[in-house]
């Protein structure tokens, strides 16, 4: 008797935890996002209708259809009109919302921005700090960034930006220019071999981003030693596992869905985070008999650590780890796509491979790359920022309102998630003219927006205090990188190239970039 009321005790305790548990998952996926929803609405946005529980999940992701198409002699036809290949459904929603509209991940409604001018509107007063990010991507990129500068927020962001920026200062850029011209010396070697038995086609992409991971790896934490590759090798493989597993990002419970891929991610985080803190614990022991310390970026961080320690801003030992990993993701895969855009828009235009080869001969004649002669290359620098507008690496940024924010006689309540849809502003027909989809560097010549009518217009690297803060390593990267490949090699499309731009977290070309070489 006295078991049976305690097994019946049980059950009630039991009974009670899941109703527990079901109000609060009633409230978490349903009444929250719809109170949301509402304000939303009552704030004056309307979107496309959601469905419980994908929100309109179901429309985004469609099988989309190969948009590769071929001419009469089967040549690949390249268009750089790419918006609607890349975002189809942002660019059907946009056709009946307009340029802001509410859509749905999951249960999490965010509010899309297309419109330059509704951006500087609703930024205009909000201070770097003052941003959030939604907490669905902090929650799903924690094992990339931790609470690196990606994602802090509010006085962590400021403390953590104060003691980042001076590390990508230009005076300490210029030691790194030595770090990038091993790996991507090794790689064109590894292109001159392959010609030479016979295999001039080669996939760039997946070369030039292996070898940008290397980059930063040096650049950030160093190579030198075998911890060092180690940690290098686990991060790749991390985002590896992480591109494979679910990504239904907003969806209730979607972790569950790729459970192998989720415990192995985090089995790396650990030992990526072991490995970080025992180098970081080595150099701190050399801190205290050497004087001079390393200058890759986390010997700067630790230096300006160990001085703004004084003030009381310094970063923590775990908080170094999570820069460490935030510089990785957030640095290589980003510069390794501009350059690949770049060689696919060279391809192209032949004209421009002549043209840069010229430059490069008469800012660098004696063929030394040093730091102080990267900034001579202005035709390669417009190069670049046509790329960025045309195939912009980071195809949209994130913010989350952290209070009431007005915009004419709209209001995005506090908490609202947003997408601003950067394809679309750098493909929009309006702000650059007829001509905004073609490849035309010069646009570039005497204006820094690139001829755009709206100051906004021009975003590859982010907007306001958040901007990008590794975009002057990005640029001196780029310009080693391709100052080697111009001086060594010319290249032409291979007729295998199927162009098919597409999101995959950041904008890749899906079936990788194969180009012809020939040694010059
Ligand atoms: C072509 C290369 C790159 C592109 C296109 C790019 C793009 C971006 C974009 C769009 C953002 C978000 C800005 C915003 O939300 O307004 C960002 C932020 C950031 N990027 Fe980059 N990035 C590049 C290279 C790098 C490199 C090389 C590093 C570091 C080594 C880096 C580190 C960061 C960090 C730490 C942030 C966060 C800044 C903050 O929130 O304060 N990026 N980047």
């Amino acid at each position: 008797m006295a078991f049976f009321s305690l097994s019946q005790a049980f059950n009630s305790i039991l009974a009670a935890f899941l109703l527990i548990l079901s109000l609060r998952a009633l409230v978490l996926f349903w009444v929250s996002p719809l109170q949301a929803y509402r304000k939303l609405q009552r704030g004056g946005f309307r979107g496309p209708s959601p469905r419980f529980p994908l929100g309109n999940i179901e429309e985004m992701t469609k099988k989309k259809e190969d948009v590769s198409s071929f001419d009469s002699t089967h040549n690949t036809i390249i268009s750089h009109d790419i918006h609607s290949t890349v975002f189809p459904y942002f660019a059907r929603w946009q056709k009946s919302h307009g340029k802001v509209f509410i859509y749905w991940l999951g249960t999490e409604p965010f509010l899309y921005i297309a419109d330059p001018e509704f951006l500087k509107k609703m930024s205009t007063g909000v201070q770097g700090k003052s941003w959030g990010k939604p907490t669905v991507f902090r929650d799903d990129r924690q094992p990339m960034f931790g609470n690196g500068l990606v994602m802090v927020e509010g006085d962590e962001w400021v403390r953590h930006r104060h003691v980042i920026t001076p590390a990508f200062s230009p005076a300490n850029l210029k030691a790194m220019v030595d770090l990038m011209m091993e790996p991507a010396t090794k790689m064109l070697d590894g292109w001159m071999a392959m010609i030479n038995t016979g295999n001039p086609e080669i996939d760039v992409e997946r070369e030039i981003i292996e070898t940008a991971g290397e980059i930063i790896a040096k650049t950030s934490f160093g190579l030198g030693n075998q911890k060092g590759r180690k940690v290098f090798k686990k991060l790749r493989e991390m985002q590896i596992t992480l591109f494979n597993s679910n990504r239904y990002v907003g969806v209730p419970f979607s972790k569950f869905m790729s459970p192998k891929q989720n415990l192995k991610a985090k089995k790396l985080g650990e030992e990526i985070d072991d490995l970080l803190l025992s180098i970081i614990s080595a150099r701190k022991d050399s801190m205290v008999t050497d004087s001079a310390p390393q200058k890759d970026l986390l010997g700067l961080l630790m230096e300006e650590s160990r001085l703004d320690g004084r003030k009381g801003k310094s970063l923590t030992t775990r908080e170094l780890v999570d820069e460490c990993k935030t510089f990785f993701f957030g640095g290589h895969e980003t510069t390794a796509l501009a350059l690949t855009w770049t060689l696919l828009l060279l391809a192209l235009h032949p004209e421009w491979q002549e043209q840069l080869r010229e430059e490069i001969h008469e800012v660098i004649p004696d063929k030394t790359i040093d730091f102080t002669k990267l900034p001579g290359l202005k035709k390669m620098g417009r190069v670049m920022n046509e790329a960025l507008r045309l195939y912009s690496p980071a195809p949209n940024a994130h913010r989350q309102a952290r209070e009431d924010i007005k915009v004419d006689d709209l209001v995005i309540p506090d908490g609202t998630n947003m997408w601003i849809d950067v394809v679309a502003i750098h493909h929009d027909r309006d702000l650059w003219g007829e001509d905004v989809n073609e490849f035309r560097p010069e646009r570039f010549t005497d204006d820094i927006y690139g001829g755009c009518k709206h100051k906004m217009g021009f975003l590859p690297f982010g907007f306001g205090g958040r901007m990008c803060v590794g975009r002057n390593l990005s640029a001196m990267e780029y310009k080693v990188v391709l100052t080697l490949i111009l001086t060594r090699f010319s290249f032409s499309l291979s007729p295998t190239y199927r162009h098919s731009p597409s999101h995959l977290l950041s904008l890749r070309p899906q079936h990788g970039l194969p180009l012809v070489f020939r040694p010059l």
